[in-house]
């Protein structure tokens, strides 16, 4: 029940729920990957329920094509749905002018690619996540299987012409094995600390042979929606310049949270 969650999950879900109106009937939506677009499709899954709403979602991981059957969202691929209305997805950071830190769940690249594919695009976030300057989180990049290590130390050597604070970069592990993607690759997380030019870095890093993409979401993001544990959600809308001000409430409704 919404009284056991933490006041973090509290904050992603006021979020999820905020942004899950802005879905309409017909609209063919990209459906974000990670514990807040969790949250999403869940309240999505509610308004189809309760309200009877149809649209067609576009997952950007396996996780989430599951979790949308399973809550009663119509699944399509992004070739059935051809063009998406609407983006909603999670982030690790965001900054003013929305760029964004995405990959910590390692579903980036379906990610961009859906987000791209879309009039546009929101985020839902808890507020730890807002950032004057990207780069405290590790920014993922994904890269194939064959050469990795090739690939990682000409990814250290463009780093260092780089307005960054830190170079060091670590292959993600699930276990003691390296963790693959979706696409069968492995993520690469560069611990930065900080990144002056992220839309430098991210045009760089993907013209490194093996690099498929990096966790940088550039002029993509036209909205976020801000979550509080105290139930307030904040609007900003970059295109328009607007932040405006909400506040949602928890429900108890035992099938939202009985996956919890
Ligand atoms: O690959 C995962 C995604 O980019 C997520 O949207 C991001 O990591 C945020 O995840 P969470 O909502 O769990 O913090």
């Amino acid at each position: 029940m919404s009284g056991d969650l933490s006041p973090i999950d509290k904050a992603k879900f006021v979020a999820a729920r905020r942004a899950a109106e802005f879905v309409e009937d017909g609209m063919r939506v990209g459906l974000g990957t990670g514990s807040t677009a969790a949250w999403l499709v869940r309240c999505l899954g509610e308004r189809v329920r309760e309200e009877g709403i149809r649209f067609r979602g576009v997952p950007t991981s396996t996780r989430t094509a599951e979790l949308a059957r399973e809550v009663g969202i119509e699944v399509v691929s992004l070739e059935e749905a051809g063009w998406l209305d609407l983006t909603i997805d999670g982030a690790d950071e965001f900054d003013g002018e929305l760029s964004l830190i995405k990959g910590g769940g390692g579903a980036l690249l379906q990610e961009k690619i859906v987000a791209t594919a879309s009039d546009q695009m929101v985020v839902i976030a808890d507020a730890a996540k807002s950032v004057e300057t990207l780069g405290a989180f590790p920014l993922p990049v994904e890269v194939i299987p064959f050469g990795w290590t090739a690939s990682q130390a000409l990814l250290e050597e463009a780093l260092v012409s780089m307005d960054v604070l830190g170079r060091q970069t670590t292959l993600r592990m699930n276990g003691d094995q390296p963790y693959h993607t979706d696409e069968g690759n492995y993520i690469l997380d560069l611990h930065l600390s900080r990144i002056g030019n992220p839309r430098q870095m991210a045009l760089i890093l993907n013209q490194i042979p093996g690099v498929v993409e990096n966790g940088l979401f550039i002029d993509i993001c036209d909205k976020v929606v801000i979550g509080y544990g105290d139930g307030k959600v904040e609007v900003r809308d970059i295109n328009a310049g607007t932040v405006d001000e909400d506040r949602v409430d928890f429900v108890e409704d035992d099938n939202l949270f009985r996956d919890v």
